[in-house]
């Protein structure tokens, strides 16, 4: 540890995401491990639950007291949070409360939620980044879908997971329709009435008409397709995550990134 290293907290350490992140914070020469948050393995070193060997840091269930500790020992702690739905809001906001930066990868959020975090960060005049995807194919992915939009009145979105997935839709495809809603034009017209047999089956709705299809299969980390139709043709933008290395350059940008803020940002497009 030096004094220009940015001291990390990782919550949801042993999950799948959490342990990704350890490995690539241990990687990264600005910046250490302070603080290790899970359920299981509480009082074990996190690198060797992890596989990469004594990192010096126990995992603990107590997330007040390693922000605590966290915040006393720098001006600039950041906490990287890959959990759950249930817990991120309380999560960000206590983190905030001891002047820990949040970094949120942790999807599930609703916009009421995100909106009263927005508030909560800028009256601590806090750094706090939410990105529903830190990965930079999936951002070009939603730009070029930004762009066919300009050139086509129908899009639906299907988005495939893994089925250990807890939320749907991705917090990946409720940005990209949020997106497309925020360009003002009215997609998919009604050319028939249109009568659902089985409820569900045209997927959900977000704002003007946009259709969101979730599919959960093992054997997948994630996958998106934004689909195109005008007369004749169709347009298929995909991005296809193999691999959940592929977050990790964005998680390290926004760690870098937040130190530097004073109030929230939501998508990791609005970094790059
Ligand atoms: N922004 C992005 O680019 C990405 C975001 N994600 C998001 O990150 C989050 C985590 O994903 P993933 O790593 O796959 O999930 P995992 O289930 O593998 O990991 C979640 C972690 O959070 C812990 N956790 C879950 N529920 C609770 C709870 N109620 N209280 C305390 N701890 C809890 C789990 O503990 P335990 O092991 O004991 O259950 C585990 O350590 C999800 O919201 C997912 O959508 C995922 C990939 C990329
Ligand atoms: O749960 C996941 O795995 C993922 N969640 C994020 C989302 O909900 O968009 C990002 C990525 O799709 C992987």
């Amino acid at each position: 540890m030096t004094n220009t290293q940015i001291p990390v907290v990782v919550s949801g350490a042993t999950g799948k995401m959490g342990r990704e992140i350890i490995k690539a914070i241990a990687q990264a020469p600005d910046m250490y491990l302070v603080g290790a948050i899970g359920r299981k393995h509480i009082g074990e070193d996190i690198g060797e639950v992890i596989g990469i060997g004594e990192l010096e840091i126990p995992v603990t269930d107590n997330l007040e007291v390693v922000l605590a500790q966290a915040s006393q020992e720098s001006q600039l702690p950041v906490m990287v949070d890959v959990t759950h739905p249930s817990i991120i809001y309380d999560n960000i906001r206590s983190a905030i409360a001891y002047g820990v930066r949040p970094v949120v990868g942790t999807t599930g959020l609703s916009e009421q939620q995100i909106a009263d975090l927005a508030i909560f960060a800028d009256k601590a005049s806090t750094g706090c980044i939410i990105a529903p995807n830190f990965s930079v194919g999936v951002i070009l992915m939603q730009q070029a879908a930004i762009a066919a939009a300009k050139y086509f009145q129908h899009v639906e979105i299907i988005e495939l997971h893994h089925n250990q997935k807890a939320d749907a839709p991705s917090g990946t495809a409720i940005k990209t329709a949020q997106m497309l809603s925020e360009l003002g034009q009215s997609f998919n017209p009604a050319l028939v009435d249109e009568k659902e047999h089985l409820t569900g089956a045209r997927g959900a709705t977000y704002g003007e008409n946009i259709r969101i299809h979730s599919v959960r299969v093992p054997g997948l980390v994630a996958r998106q397709e934004v689909i195109f139709g005008a007369m004749g043709e169709t347009l298929k933008i995909e991005h296809n995550a193999s691999d959940r290395t592929c977050y990790m350059a964005g998680v390290l940008l926004c760690v870098r990134k937040v130190l530097a803020l004073k109030s929230l940002i939501y998508g990791l497009e609005k970094l790059l």
